[in-house]
């Protein structure tokens, strides 16, 4: 999958032109900082992206340099995204289908970074500090390093390790202070990438959310999480309507979740 990211990346900017937008509804998107109009600062990396489930687009939609492998790679994903919500759902004590059965696993958006190699890194950062807008990601990086997780406020840097992957679970399901369908059993961490004189550095980060994709499904708080002591702390609302939120605010602003806080 990395190769393929590479291979996109390599080739000249005449040929990525053709995939260049910034209107988040067509199959691929590419672009360097999705937030360039309302973020304090840009980030050192540009993003391709491609929604790839609930609707798998056909090949010929898909840049050819990582077509297929996008396609394939995604399929074993999605399976492991399901595998790993049963067992967030047991975690939270729920039957082990809970989180798939209301549509966590439903959509797949996948982002391929490239950090070009930054020649003053400390003056920048190829990703503000942010938590994904998603359900969970699942990230694939490659040996540069540079990415940090936030850990009892310190960064702590997430080595590279060949063939591991790192998951992140989003703002849909948890967040810093408080989750939003979990409404607080789980604790998470906000990440950050650093720029490096290194590159380029290439990274796959598997969002699951069917992301700007109409939907009229609400999520809020889960019920069998509530009680008189555990009262909903964020309003309802819907993925698609989550997502415009947080895209509109860019990162490096604050958390995009509190603005859901009851
Ligand atoms: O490139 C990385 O390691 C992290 C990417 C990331 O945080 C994201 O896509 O949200
Ligand atoms: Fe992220």
């Amino acid at each position: 999958m990395l190769d393929g990211v590479r291979r996109f990346y390599d080739q000249d900017t005449e040929v990525k032109k053709r995939w260049y937008t910034r209107d988040g509804s067509k199959t691929v998107v590419y672009n360097s900082n999705f937030d360039l109009f309302s973020a304090p600062s840009a980030n050192w990396r540009d993003t391709s992206y491609v929604n790839m489930a609930p609707k798998v687009p056909r090949a010929d939609e898909l840049p050819e340099a990582c077509s297929d492998i996008l396609i394939k790679y995604s399929g074993y994903i999605k399976k492991l995204g399901r595998s790993l919500f049963e067992l967030l759902s047991e975690a939270l004590g729920l039957k082990p289908n809970h989180l798939n059965d209301i549509g966590c696993s439903e959509g797949l958006a996948v982002l391929y970074h490239c950090y070009p190699a930054c020649p003053e890194p400390e003056l920048t950062l190829g990703a503000t500090k942010h938590a994904d807008y998603d359900f969970m990601t699942v990230l694939l990086q490659d040996h540069t390093g540079g990415l940090q997780i936030l850990y009892e406020n310190q960064w702590v840097d997430v080595p590279p390790v060949p063939g591991a992957l790192v998951v992140n679970v989003g703002d849909l399901l948890q967040a810093r202070y408080q989750s939003l369908i979990s409404n607080d059993k789980f604790n998470s961490s906000q990440h950050r990438v650093l720029a490096n004189r290194a590159g380029p550095r290439v990274s796959v980060a598997c969002f699951f959310t069917t992301g700007l994709a109409p939907s009229s499904k609400r999520y809020g708080p889960i019920k069998e999480l509530l009680s008189e002591d555990n009262p909903p702390r964020y309003r309802e609302t819907t993925v698609k309507d989550y997502s415009l939120h947080y895209n509109a605010k860019g990162l490096g602003t604050t958390s995009a979740l509190l603005d859901f806080r009851i």
